[in-house]
């Protein structure tokens, strides 16, 4: 678990904690580009001396010197390189861990949220920063060296290398200008196809079994051909400008090439400044064109920077909470008003009651009553808009997650098992303690069915299908929520994919909670397991229409049943 402090600006932070890097990229891009200089260099003296003396020591010992010089630029460019992608681990090790929990935090609040799309945009983050156009960025600083000493060598060179330098920098400047929107409309666009995808993907049986995949595949291709245009449009645009800025730049070689040699005809210039001018003028001009062509990649980093620094933002990195003992089961729930994520109706709306350790509770009700908003809101996954849950005097918010975790047990509607063993599944993918494992299988009645599995408890199960009936996972499910010593469990339907055997099973596993002391609250309407429950809570629209003794309630129920058959047939 992530103990770093709140702050808003992780993302920022982190570059910033790369600074180091980044300066020590910057100290070796100075010398590389220094030895940039070898090649107008070496033309300088070759043609203006070697040539002219028609020396072939010289030749050789400046070629000795240049060859050196090439070794040493290659080995600094691989250096750079080398810290560069190091930087960019640093910057995943500062971040990946805090960007899971902000992800998953974010998919527990609003599951329309929930995508794996801030992992990609730090990937896109970190490969555009270890990537080559980053370089551009680096080696711009450098222009105005150049053009100073193309001054050096003629000030009409100087001056053309400046007009050639603004004639490109316009060019940047209007590709930027008209490709920044539709490149940023195209990417959020692929990213909204992708999670679409992503969660058909997960329907897939459904989609198959009902024929369901034209209609649906139309609408993710909706998205994709949408995606399409936005970036063929953006692209298009895009290759007008790198095209142009690389005929441009070839051109102003060759143009000043020509212009050299005016001045070699008229004697105010030497060829070999001619030639090296020409080479200069071209490294000169190199960082804008590599600008534009990376420009896409920088686009892209810009909007998952922003992507992700947004999620960053809503979900600040929560603060280590003081350490609260271990609780011994007491539940109370104060005026207690829970609004489901991303709706504005509440699915609760005012409970009051209170548990003693070792109740058992069963919670009945018509469907959308709010039983298992109840059961999310009992172990804090959905905050309450208003009220408080309390187990033993504590707000469940302010337990740290890892600390009250293993304290608590929960077996969803939904049953999520995870890619790993059984027996990982059924530790939670802590530290596989095999005796309490064997011991929550066995609790909860499934040690002999794990037994027959191929592998037994080695067994591998996917997140989604896998060697495991529906009751089997339900019953592994099970296991899991009691594994350890947990002193409250909650169960939603336990029952649901079981069938008799296994609920029998079940009914002994709640005896037996109910021996060690532990409080449950079991969301069913099947009497067999509403059999030895202390309690009963009738939910109602949101509401406790009634609670109290398991006996009391029953009695209730049958009463308002009987009025309600002597209405009907008084009617
Ligand atoms: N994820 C959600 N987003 C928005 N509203 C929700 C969400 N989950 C539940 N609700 C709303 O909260 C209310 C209570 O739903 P809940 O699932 O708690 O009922 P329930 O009693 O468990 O029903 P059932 O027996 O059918 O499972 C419903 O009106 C439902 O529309």
């Amino acid at each position: 678990m992530q103990s770093s402090s709140t702050t808003a600006d992780d993302l920022k932070s982190a570059l910033s904690a790369s600074r180091r890097g980044f300066v020590a990229v910057g100290f070796f891009s100075l010398f590389i580009n220094l030895l940039m200089l070898t090649a107008p260099l070496y033309m300088l003296q070759v043609y203006d001396r070697v040539v002219s003396a028609r020396s072939t020591e010289t030749l050789i010992f400046l070629t000795a010197i240049m060859v050196f010089m090439f070794a040493v630029m290659g080995s600094l460019e691989w250096i750079r390189s080398r810290i560069l992608v190091r930087v960019g681990n640093q910057l995943d090790s500062y971040l990946s861990r805090r960007t899971y929990s902000a992800m998953f935090e974010m998919g527990v609040k609003n599951a329309t949220q929930r995508s794996a799309q801030p992992l990609s945009d730090l990937n896109t983050i970190r490969q555009f920063m270890t990537g080559n156009g980053l370089f551009a960025f680096f080696d711009a600083p450098w222009m105005p060296i150049y053009i100073a000493l193309l001054f050096v060598f003629h000030a009409a060179y100087g001056w053309f290398a400046i007009g050639a330098a603004i004639i490109l920098f316009t060019v940047a400047v209007f590709n930027e200008r008209s490709t920044r929107k539709q490149m940023q409309e195209a990417n959020s666009e692929n990213v909204k196809a992708q999670n679409l995808a992503n969660s058909n993907l997960r329907n897939s049986e459904v989609l198959h079994a009902m024929g369901m995949l034209p209609g649906i595949q139309q609408r993710w291709y909706e998205r994709h051909l949408s995606f399409l245009k936005k970036q063929t449009l953006a692209s298009d645009r895009a290759g007008i400008f790198s095209n142009m800025s690389k005929v441009l730049r070839m051109m102003f070689q060759s143009l000043i090439l020509g212009l050299g040699a005016y001045f070699v005809i008229h004697n105010e210039m030497s060829p070999g400044m001619m030639i090296a001018g020409s080479i200069l003028l071209g490294r000169a001009l190199a960082p804008v064109d590599l600008l534009i062509n990376t420009w896409g990649g920088f686009n892209n980093a810009r909007s998952s920077y922003k992507r992700l620094n947004e999620l960053l933002t809503q979900i600040p990195s929560s603060l280590r909470k003081m350490s609260l003992p271990t609780p011994q089961g007491n539940v109370a729930l104060e005026t207690v008003v829970v609004v489901p994520p991303g709706s504005k109706t509440p699915a609760l709306r005012g409970l009051n009651l209170e548990v003693s350790p070792g109740d058992h509770v069963g919670i009945i009700g018509p469907s959308a009553a709010g039983k298992s908003t109840l059961s999310r809101a009992l172990l804090g996954i959905w905050p309450t808009a208003n009220g408080a849950i309390r187990i033993d005097g504590a707000d469940v918010q302010h337990y740290n997650r890892d600390e009250l975790g293993p304290h608590v047990g929960y077996l969803p509607q939904d049953i999520e098992l995870f890619d790993g063993s059984v027996s990982e599944n059924i530790a939670r993918f802590g530290e596989v303690d095999s005796e309490q494992v064997v011991r929550a299988a066995k609790k909860a009645g499934v040690h002999e069915m794990i037994l027959q599995l191929p592998e037994g408890y080695d067994t591998v199960i996917g997140s989604t299908s896998g060697a495991l009936s529906g009751g089997q996972r339900q019953r592994i499910g099970l296991a899991r929520a009691l594994y350890g010593h947990p002193k409250v469990v909650v169960l939603d339907e336990p029952n649901s994919n079981l069938d008799d055997q296994g609920e029998q099973a079940l009914a002994l596993a709640l005896k037996q909670l109910h021996d060690e002391q532990v409080t449950v609250f079991v969301v069913s309407h099947r009497p067999v397991l509403l059999r030895n429950v202390d309690k009963l809570l009738m939910l109602k629209d949101g509401q406790v229409q009634m609670f109290g003794p398991r006996d009391d309630v029953m009695k209730q129920l049958a009463q308002q049943q009987q009025a309600k058959s002597v209405q009907h047939q008084g009617a």
